[in-house]
C-alpha cells in the first residue's frame, strides 16, 4: 500500500521528484494524469500534472482530482511538488492549489519549500537563489512563461492567497526538528498558514523533513524528499528495462542551461531548428521536412530537433504570435514528432523543458514511468512498455547532459 501521495505541477518536476523519492528508498512510481490502470506496489505515487500554467481553476481542480485518486489509493501523506525557481505567475497557480489541497485535508497550514541545494536552490530569509544569484538576476526574468522577477517568496506568494504567508527563519531550523515544529505552531498561531521554509544544504532539508512529519501536506521542490525517510522496502531492487532503439532529443527549453547544453551538443549531433513563425504559417509542411530529415540521418548518432531561442529571439516570436500561441505551437510540434518518430523506431527520447515535456508525454500517452538511473540531481531515466525517456527540467544538468545522458542509460 503507498504510503506518500505526491502532485507534481509539471511531468519534468515529477521525475525530478520520483528521482529523489527513490534515492531516500521509496519505492515509486510516476502517472502522467490520474491512471485509468492499476499501479505497481510501491511506497510512494507521483501524479504529475501539467498544471503549472494552466488557468488556475483548472489547476486546482486537476490538484483536487489527483488527491482524491491518491487518498483512494490508500496514501495517507501529501506532497504537492513545484518549481524550484518557484514558477507562478502572480496569480497562480502554486497559492492557489495549495490553498485548496490543505482545505480540501482539513489541514490548518503547510510549509513551502523550494530549496534544492544540489541543483543550486536555496532560501535565505524567505529569499530564493540560484547558485549565487538572486533568483530575478539568474535569467529565470527572462522565462518565456513565467518570468520570475521577485526573489523574495514571501512577498510573491501572498499575491497568490487570501491567507497569511509566514517565514521559518534559517536561524530556526539550525535549532532542530522539535524547533522547527514549535516554530510553525506559533506563526500558525499568529494567523499564517502558507509558511516558506529557509534551506541552505541537505542537513537543512533533513529537518525540515523531521519537523514537519506531523503535517499531513508538505509542498516544495524535490529537495524535501531527500529528507524523508521510506518505509522498509527497498527502492534497490526495482526492475528497470532499457530499450534498444533509435534516439532523439527534444528540446523546448530556453533556459540558460538548456541553451549552453543545445550549443554543445550541436557540435555532437546533427540538428534541426523549428521556428515558431514557420509553423505558424505552415504547420503541415515544416512538420513533415522535419519527419523527413530525422529518417535520413545516421542510426549512429542521436537525432536533434530543438525550438529553443535566446531570449530577444523569443520575445520577437511572441510579439508577432502571442506568448501562449508561440509556446502552443512548438508543443504541438515537438510532440507530433515524437508520436511520428517513434512509430518509426525511436525508442529512447530525451526531452528539454517542463512544458514541453508535458505536451510530449501527454501525446505519447505511456501511463505510467518507472524510474531509473539518474543522469544529474533531478533527471533520471524513465522507462515506460515501449520507450526510456529522460525529462529534463529546463535548467537542469551541466554543459555535456545530452552526451552524459546516453552513457547513464
Ligand atoms: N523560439 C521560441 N519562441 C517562443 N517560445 C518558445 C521558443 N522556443 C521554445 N518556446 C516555448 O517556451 C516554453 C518553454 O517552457 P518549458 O517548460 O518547456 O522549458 P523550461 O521552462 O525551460 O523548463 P522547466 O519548466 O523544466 O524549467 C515552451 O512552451 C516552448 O514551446
Ligand atoms: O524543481 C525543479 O526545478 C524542476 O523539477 C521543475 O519543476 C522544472 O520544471
Amino acid at each position: 500500500m503507498p504510503i506518500l501521495g505526491c502532485i507534481a505541477d509539471d511531468f519534468t518536476g515529477g521525475t525530478d521528484l520520483a528521482s529523489n523519492l527513490v534515492k531516500s528508498g521509496f519505492r515509486t512510481v510516476l502517472t502522467t494524469g490520474v491512471p485509468s490502470h492499476p499501479l505497481p506496489d510501491v511506497d510512494a505515487i507521483v501524479v504529475a500534472l501539467k498544471s503549472r500554467t494552466a488557468p488556475v481553476q483548472e489547476a486546482v481542480q486537476d490538484s483536487l482530482d489527483a488527491l482524491a485518486y491518491l487518498q483512494g489509493a490508500g496514501c495517507v501523506r501529501f506532497y504537492f511538488k513545484y518549481c524550484s525557481t518557484f514558477d507562478s505567475t502572480p496569480e497562480g497557480n502554486i497559492g492557489p492549489v495549495t490553498d485548496a489541497l490543505l482545505d480540501a485535508l482539513k489541514e490548518p497550514y503547510t510549509v513551502m519549500c523550494p530549496a534544492f541545494p544540489d541543483n543550486g536552490r536555496t532560501v535565505y530569509q524567505g529569499h530564493l537563489f540560484v547558485w549565487d544569484r538572486l533568483l530575478s538576476e539568474s535569467g529565470m526574468q527572462n522565462h518565456p512563461l513565467t518570468p520570475m522577477t521577485d526573489p523574495d517568496l514571501v512577498r510573491f506568494l501572498q499575491l497568490q492567497t487570501v491567507h497569511k504567508v509566514g517565514l521559518l527563519k534559517h536561524q530556526v531550523v539550525q535549532q532542530g526538528a522539535a524547533e522547527v515544529k514549535k516554530t510553525l505552531e506559533d506563526l500558525h498561531a499568529k494567523g499564517k498558514r502558507l509558511i516558506v521554509a529557509d534551506a541552505l544544504n541537505n542537513s537543512d532539508l533533513k529537518v525540515l523533513a523531521e519537523g514537519t512529519a506531523h503535517l499531513k501536506l508538505v509542498t516544495g521542490g524535490s529537495g524535501l524528499a531527500l529528507g524523508l525517510t521510506a518505509p522498509e522496502s527497498s527502492a534497490a531492487g526495482q526492475p528497470f528495462p532499457r530499450l534498444m532503439g533509435r534516439r532523439l532529443i527534444l528540446a523546448g527549453s530556453c533556459s540558460r542551461a538548456t541553451l549552453e547544453q543545445l550549443e554543445h551538443a550541436k557540435s555532437l549531433y546533427p540538428h534541426l531548428k523549428l521556428h515558431p513563425e514557420q509553423l505558424a504559417e505552415h504547420f503541415d509542411d515544416v512538420l513533415q521536412q522535419a519527419l523527413d530529415w530525422s529518417l535520413n540521418r545516421s542510426e549512429k548518432l542521436p537525432v536533434l530537433i530543438y525550438a529553443s531561442s535566446a531570449p530577444e529571439e523569443v520575445k520577437s516570436a511572441q510579439q508577432a504570435l502571442g506568448r501562449e500561441h508561440s509556446g502552443a505551437l512548438l508543443e504541438r510540434a515537438l510532440s507530433t514528432l515524437a508520436v511520428r518518430l517513434s512509430e518509426q523506431g525511436f525508442s529512447q527520447i530525451i526531452v528539454a523543458g517542463g512544458e514541453t515535456s508535458g505536451a510530449v508525454v501527454q501525446k505519447l500517452n505511456p501511463g505510467h514511468l518507472l524510474i531509473g538511473p539518474e543522469i544529474c540531481p533531478g533527471v533520471p531515466w524513465t522507462a515506460t512498455p515501449t520507450h526510456n525517456l529522460a525529462l529534463k527540467s529546463g535548467n537542469f544538468g551541466s554543459r555535456t547532459f545530452f552526451e552524459d545522458a546516453w552513457e547513464a542509460l
